[in-house]
C-alpha cells in the first residue's frame, strides 16, 4: 500500500491560504511512509477495525469510521491564522466530511487511510503489559485516535490526528469513539493551554454527530458517589489535534522492549528509525545532524528534559493537572497531550486530582515526580541504541539522574515569576504554600489578587473559601510583609505588575463553566462553547466586567464533592 511515495513527498512550503481541500492536498507531505514502516499483516484496503495483535512495524493504515448525520460545532480560528487556512474553510461539506471522519474521495495525494500507533505504558515507572487484550504488549496503541494527514502549513510541518474516528487493531473491544462532553473538554482546553503560554497538541475542528449514540457510565444530576452511578447515552463526536508528532513516551518504550529482547530481527532498527523520525519531527532545530548518532541521542535527552522540566512547570504555573501522567500519555515533543482526566485546580491543595483514578502519583504538586519517571523510560527506552558506546551510556545515565536539579530550577524560577520576586526564596514560598493551605485560597485568583501588590491580607480578601482566623491573619500579614520587603528588589513597581499578569492568568478553566456547555451541546446548541472559546483564549487579559463577574469567581459551594464536577472516573 505505501510503496508507491516519492509523489507525497511534498516538501515544498507553500506559505499559502488553504481555502479548499485541493489547496490543502497540495501541502501534505506524508514523508514519514519512506522512513517509518507499515505493520506488515495490515490489510491493503484500511479496513482493520478489529482487536488483534501487531508485532512490527510503526504504524497500522486504517479507515477512520465517519460519524453519522455530523454537525459542525466549532474550529480554532486562532490555530487555522497560525497554518494559513481560511476561516471558511471549516464551514466546507469537503473539510466535514475529512474532520469527521469520511477519507473517501479526497483530493490527490492525500491518502485515503489514515493510521494508528502501537504504544507500550508504564505508570509511574513500572512497565505493564496487562492493559493489553492479549497480555504481550502488542494489541495496546492508539484505540480510538487515527492520523490522517501530515502537511507543511505556514513553514510548520504538522500531523492532524481525528480522536473518537473507529476502532483500530488496538481498541481492545472498545467501541473507538470520543463522546460529545470529552471531544468538547479537549477541544476547549487544548487552545486555552496554547493562550496560557503551555505547549500542547492543538485544537483544529470539532464535529458532532445529530444521531449517534454511545453508552458511558456518568454521575447523576447532583450526585456526590465516586464512582459514576448511571449508564448514560452520549452523543459522539470527532475532534481533530495537531501536533509535530504524536510519538509519546510510551511508543519509544514499545520499541525499545521489543529491541531490548530481540523480539524479531528488525526490533533494533525499528528503535532507531523511530527516534530518528522523532528528531527530525520534533528537534530538528535543537539537534546537530552532523554529529554521530550516539551523540544525537545525548542531544536529545538533554533537549527533552528541557522541555518536559518547563512543561511541568508551566502546569503548576497555571493550576493544570494532567492526571493521569503515563508513559503513553507523555509527548516525546514536550507538550501536553491527552485531555482526559485533567482538572484545574481552583481551591488550592497540594495533593489535588481530579480522577479518582490517578491517585497521589499524578496530583498536581507530584506532577515533577511523575514526570521524572516518565523522562527515565525515555532515556531507558534509548539504552538499546547505546550498546556500542559505552561513555555515551553513562553521560545519558548522568542527563537522567539531574533531572531533579533541573527539575527544581525550573521550578524555582517559575515560583520566582508567579511571587514577581528577583530572586528565589524557598521558604517565603514554603510558608505562602502552608498559608495557602490552612486557609482555602482559590489558587488562580488568589496570584491575580498578587499582581496588585497588596500588603496585607485584606487585597486578597475574595479569595478565601472560609474566613480566615485572627491567628491565620496574623500570619498572612506577617508573610506580606516579607513578601513585600523582598519585592522591592525587583524593581520598578508598574513593570513588576505586569510582567506577574503575564503569568499569573485571571481567566482558568473551571469545570463547572464548562459542564453547562457540553449539556448545551447535547441539545444542538453550541453557543456556550463559542463564549467560553472567546474568554478562555484570552486568559491574561481583563475582559468585560460581565465576563469577570461570571468566570472570574470561586467554586460554589454546590460544585464541591460533585462527581463530573470535582471529579470523574471516565473521561472518554
Ligand atoms: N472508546 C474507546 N475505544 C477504543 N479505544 C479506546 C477508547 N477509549 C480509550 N481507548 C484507548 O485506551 C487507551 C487509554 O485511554 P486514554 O484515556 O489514556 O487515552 P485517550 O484519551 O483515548 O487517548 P489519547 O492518549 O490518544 O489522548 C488509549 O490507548 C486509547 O486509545
Ligand atoms: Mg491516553
Amino acid at each position: 500500500m505505501a510503496n508507491n511515495t516519492s509523489n507525497l513527498d511534498n516538501n515544498q512550503d507553500t506559505g499559502r491560504e488553504v481555502k479548499t481541500l485541493n489547496d490543502l492536498a497540495e501541502c501534505v507531505d506524508y514523508s514519514f511512509i519512506n522512513t517509518l514502516s507499515a505493520d506488515p499483516n495490515a490489510t491493503a484496503s484500511g479496513d482493520d477495525h478489529n482487536p488483534r495483535q501487531v508485532f512490527s512495524g510503526h504504524y497500522v493504515p486504517v479507515k477512520p469510521t465517519p460519524i453519522e448525520n455530523p454537525v459542525y460545532i466549532a474550529h480554532s480560528n486562532t490555530f487555522f491564522n497560525e497554518i494559513g487556512f481560511d476561516d471558511a474553510l471549516a464551514h466546507t461539506p469537503a473539510f466535514m466530511r475529512l474532520f469527521s471522519g469520511d477519507t473517501t474521495n479526497l483530493p490527490s495525494p492525500m491518502l485515503n487511510y489514515g493510521w494508528a500507533t502501537g504504544y507500550a505504558l508504564s505508570i509511574y515507572g513500572t512497565e505493564y503489559t496487562q492493559q493489553c487484550p492479549f497480555q504481550t504488549g502488542n494489541g495496546y496503541g492508539d484505540g480510538r485516535a487515527i492520523s490522517v494527514l501530515e502537511a507543511n502549513l505556514n513553514g510548520k510541518h504538522w500531523e492532524m490526528q481525528l480522536k473518537g474516528a473507529g476502532r483500530t487493531p488496538y481498541c481492545r473491544g472498545a467501541d473507538g469513539r470520543a463522546v460529545l462532553r470529552s471531544s468538547v473538554r479537549e477541544f476547549l482546553v487544548q487552545e486555552h493551554m496554547h493562550a496560557l503560554g503551555v505547549p500542547t497538541s492543538r485544537s483544529l475542528s470539532l464535529f458532532t454527530s445529530s444521531s449517534q449514540t454511545v453508552d458511558r457510565p456518568w454521575y447523576r444530576e447532583g450526585s456526590c458517589s465516586q464512582d459514576p452511578d448511571v449508564m448514560v447515552p452520549n452523543l459522539v463526536a470527532i475532534s481533530t489535534r495537531v501536533a509535530p508528532s504524536f510519538i509519546r513516551v510510551g511508543q519509544l518504550e514499545l520499541f525499545a522492549r521489543r529491541a531490548r529482547c530481540n523480539e524479531h530481527p528488525n526490533a533494533l532498527r525499528e528503535l532507531e528509525a523511530l527516534v530518528a523520525h522523532l528528531i527530525k519531527r520534533e528537534y530538528e532545530d535543537q539537534i546537530d545532524k552532523t554529529q554521530p548518532f550516539e551523540k544525537q541521542l545525548l542531544a536529545l535527552a538533554i533537549a527533552f528534559r528541557g522541555r518536559l522540566t518547563s512543561l511541568v512547570a508551566n502546569w503548576i504555573r497555571v493550576g493544570y493537572c494532567q492526571g493521569n501522567f503515563n508513559s503513553d500519555n507523555c509527548a516525546c515533543g514536550g507538550f501536553t497531550l491527552d485531555y482526559g482526566p485533567f482538572g484545574f485546580c481552583e481551591l488550592f491543595d497540594p495533593a489535588f486530582q481530579p480522577w479518582t483514578g490517578g491517585g497521589r502519583h499524578f496530583s498536581f504538586l507530584n506532577q515533577p515526580a511523575a514526570a521524572q519517571k516518565n523522562f527515565e523510560m525515555f532515556c531507558r527506552s534509548l539504552q538499546p541504541l547505546l550498546t556500542n558506546a559505552p561513555e555515551v551510556l553513562s553521560q545519558l545515565d548522568a542527563v537522567c539522574n539531574d533531572f531533579v536539579v533541573v527539575m527544581e530550577q525550573e521550578m524555582a524560577s517559575m515560583w520566582k515569576a508567579k511571587l514577581g520576586l528577583s530572586h528565589y526564596d524557598h521558604d517565603l514560598l514554603m510558608q505562602l504554600l502552608q498559608l495557602m493551605v490552612q486557609t482555602r485560597v482559590d489558587y488562580s485568583l488568589f496570584f491575580r489578587k498578587l499582581c496588585d501588590l497588596p500588603t496585607d491580607i485584606s487585597g486578597v480578601d475574595k479569595c478565601f473559601y472560609n474566613p480566615p482566623n485572627r491567628s491565620q491573619i496574623e500570619r498572612w500579614n506577617t508573610w506580606f510583609s516579607r513578601w513585600t520587603s523582598l519585592l522591592e528588589e525587583s524593581g520598578n513597581v508598574e513593570e513588576v505588575k505586569s510582567k506577574m499578569k503575564r503569568v499569573n492568568p485571571k481567566f482558568t478553566w473551571r469545570e463547572w463553566h464548562i459542564v453547562p456547555a457540553y449539556r448545551q451541546a447535547q441539545q444542538g446548541e453550541f453557543s456556550l462553547i463559542h463564549e467560553l472559546q472567546s474568554v478562555l483564549t484570552k486568559p491574561y487579559d481583563e475582559q468585560s466586567e460581565d465576563t469577570e463577574r461570571k468566570y472570574c469567581q470561586p467554586r460554589p459551594k454546590e460544585y464541591f464533592c460533585a462527581g463530573g464536577i470535582s471529579h470523574y472516573s471516565c473521561s472518554s
